[in-house]
This record gives C-alpha cells, sequence and structure tokens, in this order.
C-alpha cells in the first residue's frame, strides 16, 4: 500500500474517522473510484479502491455505500464493487430496487422526447436513458455544438413542469424526479447510525453531499475545482491509497477495541 501521496492532514482526519463507533464510507463511482474515460461504458474502478472497498465491507461496525449519478442498473454492472457495498443510483432517485411507478416512466419518457428534438442529427451526442430520466453528454461532440445543445436543452426540456437538471462532467442530466447526493447521504447515516462518514466524490454533484458532512466527517474531493471539501486528492490513483489507509487503521483499531 502506498499512502505517501495522502497529505498528512488528510491521513490524520481519517485515522480520526478510523476510530468511529460506526463509519460510514461513502464513495462516487465516476472520477473517484473510477478514471473519467471517453466512453460510460469502458469504465472501471481502479482494483486498489475496489480490494481496500472490501476490506471495509468486512469489518464490523461498517457500511461502505457508493453513490452514484449512473442508474442503479448500470452502476451494478460496471461497477463490479464488492459484495456488501450498498448502491445507491440516479443521484440518490435510486435508494433501493423499487421500480419507478407509470406516471415516472411517462414523464420520462416525454422528457427523452423533448431531448432528442433538440439533440437529434447532432454527432458526438450521447443519449443516456434512466429510471427517471436522461443524462446527454457532450463529450464526443465539436465544442461548438456542445455549447449549442447543452443551451438548448436548458432553455428547452430543462424548462418542463417537474423538470430538474444537474451539470455534471460534459454532461447535462435531466431528471422528472428530484434527488441529490446530500439527501441520499443523510439516508444511509441515518439507516447506518453512523457517528462518522467519510465521503469522497470529484464532481459538482457531489457538493450536496460534502454539504451535509458533520464536525469528525471527512469529505475529500477529487482532482481540481472549486468545493466544499475540506480535503483533496489529485486523482482517482490517490483516492485508492487514501481508502487502502483508512481500511488498514480502522481494521486496526476494531481488532484492539
Ligand atoms: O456520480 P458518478 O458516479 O460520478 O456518475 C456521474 C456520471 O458518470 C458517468 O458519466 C461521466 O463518466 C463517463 C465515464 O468516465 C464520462 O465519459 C462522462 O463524460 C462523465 O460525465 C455516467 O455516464 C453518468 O450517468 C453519471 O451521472
Amino acid at each position: 500500500m502506498s499512502t505517501g501521496a495522502v497529505e498528512p492532514l488528510l491521513r490524520e482526519a481519517l485515522s480520526t474517522a478510523s476510530r468511529a463507533a460506526h463509519l460510514l464510507v461513502a464513495c462516487d463511482f465516476d472520477g473517484t473510484l473510477a478514471p473519467i474515460v471517453a466512453h460510460r461504458d469502458d469504465a472501471r474502478a481502479l482494483t486498489p479502491s475496489l480490494d481496500a472497498l472490501g476490506l471495509l465491507t468486512a469489518l464490523r461496525d461498517t457500511t461502505v455505500a457508493v453513490v452514484s449519478g449512473r442508474a442503479l442498473r448500470d452502476l451494478a454492472d460496471v461497477g463490479h464493487l464488492p459484495e456488501g457495498v450498498l448502491l445507491v443510483g440516479s443521484h440518490g432517485a435510486e435508494l433501493g430496487d423499487d421500480e419507478p411507478d407509470h406516471d415516472v416512466v411517462a414523464r420520462r419518457d416525454a422528457l427523452i422526447d423533448a431531448v432528442r428534438s433538440v439533440t437529434a442529427g447532432v454527432d458526438g451526442v450521447d443519449l443516456e436513458p434512466k429510471p427517471a430520466g436522461v443524462a446527454v453528454h457532450v463529450r464526443a461532440a465539436a465544442r461548438t455544438d456542445a455549447a449549442r445543445v447543452l443551451d438548448a436543452l436548458r432553455a428547452g426540456p430543462a424548462q418542463l413542469p417537474g423538470v430538474v437538471a444537474l451539470a455534471g462532467k460534459e454532461v447535462l442530466e435531466l431528471s422528472v424526479v428530484s434527488a441529490d447526493k446530500g439527501a441520499a447521504l443523510e439516508v444511509l447515516r441515518r439507516r447506518a447510525t453512523a457517528t462518522a462518514t467519510v465521503f469522497l466524490g470529484d464532481d459538482l454533484t457531489d457538493e450536496t453531499a460534502f454539504e451535509r458532512l458533520l464536525p469528525g466527517d471527512v469529505g475529500v474531493k477529487v482532482g481540481p475545482g472549486v468545493t466544499g471539501a475540506e480535503h483533496r486528492v489529485p486523482d482517482p490513483h490517490v483516492v485508492a491509497d487514501a481508502l487502502a489507509l483508512l481500511a488498514t487503521e480502522r481494521a486496526a483499531w476494531l481488532a484492539r477495541s
């Protein structure tokens, strides 16, 4: 395990959190466990991060969750996460296995039709349907097309009644239900009766989770950008180091206590 890239202040914060009566470790997926790649189906979590999450799930009084913008089913397929990791999809809209009700599906389909009327014929734009919405990826589009499509989506489909827009990395997500990772984190924390939470995320959509952290919790922003998190690591490789450190320290603490 290499922990050299984990800053001393973060090491200290993780060490303190590792001694919590009940620890919740929650991670974002894309850009945090898995490096960002050109196509969403090719994203894979780094093996050392999966190993560390596996170690953490095996510990008593420790809850591990991945809270992603991806649809729950997609997260389960792409994630290859260790057994015991709780999966939360669609930015918190999918906290369990419940299928969305008919009204949500009908409104989602109408939303996707409206989105298609904006994106039809634009090269490099990729639609990712989700149970309650759609993500419009513009990573592969010409920059002028990407800007034009995003503006048209914000002015059009995003204004439909009940539609919520969330901007991410080269993506605009439109949903017919309102959800955010901060609210999902609250639910996880309550269910786990966690006394300390460690949350790691890289995107704007992770900021609602950082906002909900309490004294003694640890928020870790991955990569550059403005954040409310107290700590930062440069990339998913150092996320793996931080998770490994946390797993080792918690195992040692539990063994002693
Ligand atoms: O909350 P996350 O787990 O970070 O999910 C956020 C979105 O991730 C995916 O899109 C992003 O990652 C892709 C693969 O690296 C990248 O190609 C894309 O540009 C990024 O926006 C996913 O496809 C979305 O559904 C998630 O909401």
